[in-house]
């Protein structure tokens, strides 16, 4: 794929044309996107698996999972940049299945800036519209006039003239993003946006494009692997898990009420204890303390608890445990505990405070966990 066939040069009905190209982009409502039941197989593997979704708009959408769970089929298939095998992708009213990528008019950003190099920012970011049939491309004066509007939203008014590679990886990124605002598109998809930049400036570019969104109410879905940018950034997080959604939410509900054990140990940081249910009280294996799961069935189970949800109790007051390190992190102080029969290690939160000293490694503690949760144990069909 070059980066040419990545933005979309025909409009759908409603979308901007020759005049509108010249107006500002702030205010604009998103368009609504339905994914029904979309299957996408490769041979052994269903990349997509029945996937039903439906996107509000003007909604800022995170696709989160591990590798390989499907996440950049689902944003290309919305694109229209591969052929599903079943299922339909409806873009507000308008069935967009057997649209092509430029018909569906996207903005598309890769991780990988994709610019091109011969052509300045300003050339760059006029490109979609530029390259639009004569009947629907704007005049010159309207495509400069829609560069400078982008280049001042995307803070970079004074770099039209330079060239990619003049640029930090940053400052690309934020040149893709404005080359695919350009087009004034339908949806804006972006696949791992800040993958390839280092942490900092991946932490001030998501924030800088939560603003940005909240300026153009772009309908938007983005690919990310990282948690906590999809927890930060996103109005909902749909967790992806072998090519189906698991669970899909507002950052709160994913991460504060887990619809399954993978969400709460894919989302936020978790530990699993191994145990047993019986009579509604769970016994992780090698202690002696039962915790209360009311209406656990009996049976192997695995009990999960957030860091933060765990405190420090008095000897023989909770789960027996031994301080394997103690990690600072700026305010934080995490120990890592070992506790006996139990594969994972255990973290927890603790907060240093003049009445509580912090245990050093090889002592022996109690924990309480405050909540917890325990998921039955499933296997779901493919739907395929
Ligand atoms: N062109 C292809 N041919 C065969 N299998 C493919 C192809 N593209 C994707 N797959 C498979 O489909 C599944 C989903 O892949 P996809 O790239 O959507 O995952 P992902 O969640 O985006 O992963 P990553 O975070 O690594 O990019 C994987 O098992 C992958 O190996």
């Amino acid at each position: 794929m070059t980066p040419a066939t990545a933005f979309g040069v025909l409009a759908l009905p409603g979308s901007i044309d020759a005049e509108g190209a010249a107006t500002a982009t702030a205010g604009k409502a998103g368009v609504a996107l339905r994914i029904e039941k979309v299957c996408k197989r490769y041979p052994g593997v269903a990349a997509l698996d029945g996937v039903d979704l439906d996107i509000a708009p003007g909604e800022l959408v995170a696709l989160l999972g591990p590798s390989g769970s499907g996440k950049t089929t689902l944003l290309r298939a919305i694109a229209g940049l591969l052929p599903i095998d079943e299922g339909r992708v409806r873009f507000g009213e308008i069935d967009a299945t057997a649209l092509s990528l430029r018909e569906r008019n996207v903005g598309f950003v890769f991780q990988q800036y994709a610019l091109f190099r011969h052509m300045t920012v300003a050339e760059n970011i006029a490109f979609g519209l530029r390259s639009r049939p004569r009947n629907r491309r704007p005049g010159r004066a309207a495509i400069q006039r829609r560069v400078e509007e982008l280049l001042a939203l995307i803070q970079l008014p004074e770099l039209g003239g330079r060239y990619p590679e003049q640029l930090s990886g940053g400052q690309k990124q934020r040149v893709a993003l404005a080359r695919a605002l350009a087009i004034d598109p339908t949806v804006l998809l972006l696949d791992e946006p800040f993958g390839a930049l280092d942490a900092k400036v991946r932490v001030d570019l998501r924030r800088w494009l939560r603003h940005l969104h909240d300026r153009t109410g772009q309908t938007t879905v983005f690919v990310t692997h990282d948690q906590e940018e999809a927890l930060e950034l996103a109005d909902r997080v749909v967790v992806l898990r072998q090519g189906r959604i698991e669970q899909v939410g507002t950052p709160d509900e994913v991460y504060g009420q887990p619809a399954s054990d993978y969400v709460f140990d894919f989302v936020g940081r978790a530990n699993a204890l191994e145990g047993r249910v019986s009579d509604g009280r769970f016994l992780a294996a090698g202690q002696s303390t039962t915790l209360d799961v009311d209406d656990a069935a009996d049976g192997p189970a695995t009990l999960y608890v957030r860091p933060h949800d765990v405190v420090l109790a008095a000897a023989g007051q909770g789960l027996d445990a031994e301080v394997a390190a103690v990690r600072r992190l700026a305010e934080r102080i995490t120990l890592e505990l070992r506790l006996r029969l139990q594969p994972r290690v255990f973290e927890i939160d603790v907060v240093a405070t003049p009445a509580v000293s912090v245990p050093s490694p090889g002592d022996r503690v109690a924990i309480q966990p405050l909540r917890y949760r325990l998921y039955p144990r499933s296997d779901d069909p493919g739907r395929c």
